[in-house]
């Protein structure tokens, strides 16, 4: 399944690009007037391989859920049971993450990847659990490479499944105590830029913490073979990290557009460009998470985040804010007037 979706991934098409830029010069606005939107939607043309793209709605938000084992090493100030007290949370409708849905119209589907308990059923809830929480990372490989690969085809078949039932934009969101630390790990493996310039605070970690967070990402980068993606991913990753990785490999492959959340979606996201490299023509970095491993993820991703508010939740709260812009950028694609149709007379020269 990994295979196959990883071939059906096609870079942007040269021609709806072209068409899409020289659609853009066409209509009722000075060309370059819509600034980065402009650039949006003309991604989203090359990914498509039409323009103008399709409108991305309905979206769909998928939380990939799991827990972690280098928890014990006091990189979080959150108990580990935190993370499936806020699943009960997001099926239940609770979560910053369901009133940013609600606000954008998305729907919300809850994964259990790996939590490290039995969760109580629920309507909104699929559990395809790899396992019960990781392995510490920072003592050996945070998993074995096949539950890597069940956790990556799990991600991919829920976006293909997302997508059978009409979702037109995905959006990343994630849960799981401790996972800015797999992330800061996965970031520095895959960017090579030192653990101590990407890993950040999290949920709010004192200056103490921080320390012991950079020298656990350190030890992890050490004790662990950091070669081939997949290899990689199972020894400094999560359980979310990897169905992240992907959901927007089958978000991709199914040609539909995915927009990033923060710093647990970028790192997932270079896992996915590894195994991929034209993944990245499918993906809108929704924002910048005040994380600093995240800009150096958008930045070897090569991509713009849309919004930049200091956001540092997770969940797939920044991606969802992204969604309006995402959607206006293209309805200006579809709507409005060219110079000729509606008799708006061109700049001279
Ligand atoms: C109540 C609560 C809700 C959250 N929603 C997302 N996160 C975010 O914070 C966690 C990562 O930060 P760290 O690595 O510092 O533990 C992840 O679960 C992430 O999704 C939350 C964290 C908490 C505490
Ligand atoms: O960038 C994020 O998404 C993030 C930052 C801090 C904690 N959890 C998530």
């Amino acid at each position: 399944m990994l295979e196959e979706t990883i071939a059906a991934i096609r870079p942007a098409d040269a021609r709806a690009l072209a068409d899409a830029r020289a659609h853009q010069d066409r209509l009722t606005k000075p060309p370059g007037s819509l600034g980065v939107l402009e650039e949006v939607a003309v991604r989203l043309a090359g990914a498509a391989g039409v323009s103008p793209p399709p409108m991305p709605v309905p979206a769909a938000l998928a939380i990939f859920a799991a827990d972690h084992g280098v928890h014990a090493q006091g990189v979080s100030p959150w108990p580990q049971e935190v993370t499936q007290q806020m699943v009960a949370n997001f099926v239940a409708g609770g979560a910053v993450a369901n009133a940013f849905a609600a606000q954008t119209g998305a729907t919300v589907t809850v994964v259990d990847v790996g939590v490290a308990a039995d969760l109580a059923p629920a309507p909104s809830l699929l559990v395809m659990k790899a396992g019960y929480g990781t392995a510490d990372l920072s003592a050996g490989p945070a998993m074995g490479v096949p539950q890597a690969v069940q956790a990556v085809e799990s991600g991919i078949s829920v976006a293909r499944s997302l997508v059978e039932g009409g979702a037109r934009c995905l959006i990343t969101g994630d849960m799981g105590i401790a996972n800015t630390t797999a992330s800061a790990a996965l970031i520095s493996a895959f960017t090579g830029k030192d653990a101590a310039l990407v890993t950040g605070r999290g949920t709010g970690i004192d200056d103490e913490t921080h320390t012991r967070k950079v020298a656990v990402v350190r030890r992890a980068l050490s004790v662990n073979r950091l070669g081939e993606p997949l290899e990689t991913l199972a020894g400094v990753g999560g359980f979310e990290h990897a169905a992240l990785a992907g959901f927007i490999l089958g978000g991709a492959a199914a040609g539909v557009p995915v927009i990033l959340d923060g710093v647990i979606a970028g790192a997932a996201a270079l896992v996915a460009q590894a195994l991929a490299p034209a993944v990245a023509d499918h993906c809108v970095a929704g924002h910048r998470s005040a994380e600093p491993g995240h800009a150096a993820a958008l930045e070897h991703l090569g991509l713009r985040p849309l919004v930049d508010l200091e956001l540092r939740l997770g969940e797939g709260t920044g991606g969802l804010l992204a969604h309006p812009l995402v959607c206006a950028a293209v309805r200006v694609m579809h709507e409005v007037a060219t110079f000729d149709s509606a008799g708006v007379t061109e700049k001279s020269g």
